[in-house]
């Protein structure tokens, strides 16, 4: 197929989701500021230490050093606190040590986020709505941290209510799903037949779906067919079924 191609609109940023699982995060400061980071780097299961004066640190930090949710270094920075660590996010009330983390962060290539300084981040926060499995993050590039919040708030009131759970079974079946045909060049079959379930079922649906469900259901795969759940339960001989039959 040729074109319409999309256009470039330059100026953005390049939105992932980093796995940052069991690497290695310094937060240096333990204010507010470092407490909200804290919170997203743990839901990505990092392994977190905070560096800061004890003095320093807010209730919450507090919390999650008692905790044990991170490891704790009562002091300031200094520069070997770097060695071994794969991203950096400062949140210092002091200007010049902000500075300084970031030109060392930069000369050893580490990833930094440095709070205050957009120009000296290689990456923005955003504010993210969480459900489950499932994220959603917004982004102004810079221009109005709380219009993100207020859009995320807006965004988040009009997803459904079950979104999140959908997401985490249909994982659920798509792990199944890649063991009954684990094979490569099933790629496109694989994806085609996914695709299906995930438009021909509502998020209901989706939600309901018991694992004996997903081996009914997964008994379709070779034909290449996607019954509905209502099908799916017409087959079960002990019947999880509990709606109207239909023939
Ligand atoms: C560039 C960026 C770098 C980064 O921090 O990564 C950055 C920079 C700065 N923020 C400042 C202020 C505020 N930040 C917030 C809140 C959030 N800030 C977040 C991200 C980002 N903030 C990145 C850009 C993201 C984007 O543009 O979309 C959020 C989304 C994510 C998070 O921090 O986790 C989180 C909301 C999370 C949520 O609600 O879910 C509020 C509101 C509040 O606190 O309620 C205010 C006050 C009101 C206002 O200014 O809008 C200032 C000081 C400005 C000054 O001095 O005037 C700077 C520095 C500057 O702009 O120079
Ligand atoms: N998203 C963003 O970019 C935002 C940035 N900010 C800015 O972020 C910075 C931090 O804000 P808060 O958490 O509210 O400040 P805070 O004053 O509550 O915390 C500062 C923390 O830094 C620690 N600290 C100071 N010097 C240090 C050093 N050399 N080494 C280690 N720890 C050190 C202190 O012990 C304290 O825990 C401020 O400069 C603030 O203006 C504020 C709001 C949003």
């Amino acid at each position: 197929m040729k074109g319409p191609y999309p256009e470039i609109q330059g100026g953005g940023s390049l939105i992932l989701a980093w796995q940052i699982r069991n690497k290695k995060i310094l937060v240096v400061g333990g204010g507010e500021v470092a407490a909200g980071r804290i919170v997203n780097v743990l839901n990505a299961d990092a392994n977190v230490t905070v560096i800061s004066p004890r003095a320093g640190l807010n209730d919450e930090v507090a919390h999650r050093i008692e905790q044990k949710q991170v490891a704790f270094v009562d002091r300031k920075f200094e520069p070997s606190d770097l060695d071994g660590v794969d991203m950096v996010l400062t949140a210092v009330d002091d200007p010049e040590a902000s500075s300084q983390i970031y030109k060392l962060c930069h000369e050893k290539r580490i990833p930094a986020n440095i709070a205050d300084v957009p120009p000296e981040c290689d990456f923005y926060f955003g504010s993210v709505h969480r459900d489950g499995p499932l994220q959603i993050m917004v982004s102004t590039n810079g221009n109005g941290p709380k219009l993100a919040n207020i859009v995320r708030r807006q965004i988040a009131a009009s997803l459904p209510h079950n979104i999140g759970a959908a997401v985490q079974r249909v994982g659920i079946l798509r792990r199944k799903l890649r063991k009954v045909a684990p094979a490569q060049e099933e790629g496109p079959k694989r994806m085609q037949w996914m695709s299906k379930v995930c438009e021909q079922w509502t998020l209901d649906d989706l939600c309901d779906m018991t694992e004996e469900d997903m081996e009914t259901l997964l008994g379709f795969y070779r034909p290449g067919t996607v019954p509905s759940l209502e099908q799916v339960r017409l087959q079960e001989p002990d019947g999880a079924y509990d709606g109207p039959f239909l023939i």
